[in-house]
């Protein structure tokens, strides 16, 4: 398909991602969406979430007429070659994925699709979806197409253009390989296989992700208990080659709209065929375990007790480069600490707003106002520039918990206050020691 006539439907970080890249690779697209405000907002230009290059791709699809955004998927399918579904499919009773919008979409364009045109899955979706669509289509000359995708928030555009893979699937290999043409220029390794495959691929990549992580945050608590330090283990660990370096930071759990949601439903899609996969429960139990442990350490911090304890939280999205708040691990560790009695008072600087259980600010420096302690838990890279000798000046107490690593514990330590990293040997100042 040289240049084709393609509707997105969804306009969240994938379906906007998709079709404004889709769009500056020549292609004409038509993004759809439920929300008409976000429509009418976007057709002015406007992205509402923080995608470096996004809004610049959006404008540039839009003044070159490639880029175009409608309400509502039924009437904007009829003239398309192919049509992405990119909704959501959040996590369901049980922890399977709730394909239900995805299925409201697939009734609402049945009868509209024109002959030939192929339908692509990019939300993530459990094996046998494409072939379940088809049934729900009932239409023979329609092929579906498994096309997952496997974007990162806060590097969407980059990581669309620059893909590591392109994996394409289907029953049949022809509208495959149709799909892949879409995404010729961008000259990435293709895996064409059959719809099953391909739609485990992208469970097996963010299940396989979540486990290494659990791995390296339980490694990180071996260290604190054996005194090794997480960062030259990890350093070690990252030159092997069959390891890598990436995914090796210890944090206070993963989170985000993906990865939680991912784990639990690839539990559940192996259960349905009589495997229990104890392997990736156990990550996804390890993943709960971090975040009680980054509470029992900041209670630690504050003398044994969050009753009363004042907590300043430095960082609330789920990862840094976001202003994604879904299944983040600050949130929860932030409404853990409430639930014990604490004060909380939170700074983020794409977050903005009221949030239950806390108290939010728009200045890193107020978060600091008579804390005991300053637990930083999103890896902002501005916090590693805060004037810590001012934030201990306003600090009640002395303790700096570091979820991220992210600080420079000698920094720290010279004004005089306790630095507390994950997996990382403590480092009080000399004066308090
Ligand atoms: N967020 C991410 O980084 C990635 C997400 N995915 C998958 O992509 C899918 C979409 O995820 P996100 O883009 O994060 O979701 P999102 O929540 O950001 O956006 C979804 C959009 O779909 C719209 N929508 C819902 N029902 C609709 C309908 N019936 N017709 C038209 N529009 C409708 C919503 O209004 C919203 O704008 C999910 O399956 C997710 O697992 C895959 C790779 C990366
Ligand atoms: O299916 C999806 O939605 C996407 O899910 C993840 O992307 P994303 O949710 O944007 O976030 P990641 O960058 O993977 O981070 C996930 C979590 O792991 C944490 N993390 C990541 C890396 C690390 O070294 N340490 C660490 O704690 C992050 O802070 C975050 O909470 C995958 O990385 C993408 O490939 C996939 O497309």
């Amino acid at each position: 398909m040289g240049s084709a006539r393609i509707t997105v439907i969804g306009t969240g970080y994938v379906g906007l991602t998709t079709g404004a890249c889709l769009a500056s690779l020549g292609h004409r697209v038509t993004c759809v969406d439920v929300d008409e405000v976000k429509v009418a907002r976007l057709a002015a230009g406007r992205v509402d979430i923080l995608e470096p290059g996004l809004e610049e791709l959006v404008s540039r699809g839009l003044a070159a007429g490639r880029l175009s955004f409608a309400v509502g998927s039924r009437g904007s399918v009829w003239n398309a070659q192919a049509v992405f579904l990119c909704v959501p499919t959040p996590m369901g009773a049980r922890g399977a994925a709730d394909l239900r919008a995805v299925e409201a979409v697939v009734d609402e364009i049945a009868g509209t699709l024109p002959p030939g045109c192929v339908v692509i899955t990019k939300s993530t979706v459990p094996v046998g979806t494409a072939q379940r669509i088809r049934d729900r289509l009932g239409r023979s000359d329609v092929p579906v197409v498994a096309n997952p995708e496997f974007l990162r928030e806060g590097t969407a555009v980059s990581d669309f253009l620059n893909p590591d893979r392109i994996v394409v699937g289907s029953d049949d290999e022809a509208a495959a390989r149709r799909v892949a043409a879409l995404y010729a220029d961008l000259a990435a390794p293709t895996v064409v296989t059959d719809a099953a495959s391909a739609e485990l691929v992208k469970y097996a990549a963010n299940c396989f992700l979540a486990m290494k992580l659990s791995y390296v945050n339980a490694m990180a608590e071996l260290c604190e208990r054996l005194g090794a330090d997480i960062l030259s283990v990890t350093e070690g660990m990252g030159y092997d080659h069959r390891i890598g370096r990436a995914f090796l930071k210890p944090g206070p759990g993963w989170g985000g709209s993906c990865l939680p949601k991912d784990t639990h439903a690839l539990v559940q899609v192996a259960e349905s065929v009589g495997f229990d996969f104890s392997l990736l429960s156990a990550a996804i139990g390890e993943n709960i375990a971090q975040r009680d442990r980054i509470v029992a350490k900041i209670a630690g911090a504050v003398g044994g007790s969050l009753a009363g304890a004042r907590i300043g939280v430095l960082g609330l999205a789920f990862k840094a480069g976001t202003n994604d708040l879904r299944d983040s691990p600050a949130l929860s560790v932030t409404s853990m600490l409430a639930a014990h009695g604490a004060e909380v008072t939170a700074y983020d600087p794409a977050i903005g707003g009221d949030l239950p259980g806390m108290r939010l600010v728009d200045d890193p420096y107020q978060v600091a106002k008579g804390a005991d302690a300053i637990v930083v838990l999103t890896e902002w890279d501005e916090f590693r520039r805060l004037d810590w000798s001012y934030l201990a000046d306003l600090m009640h107490g002395d303790a700096v918990v570091d979820t991220r690593n992210l600080l420079d514990p000698p920094a720290i330590l010279a004004v005089g206050l306790c630095w507390l990293g994950l997996g990382r040997p403590r480092v009080r100042a000399r004066a308090t020691a």
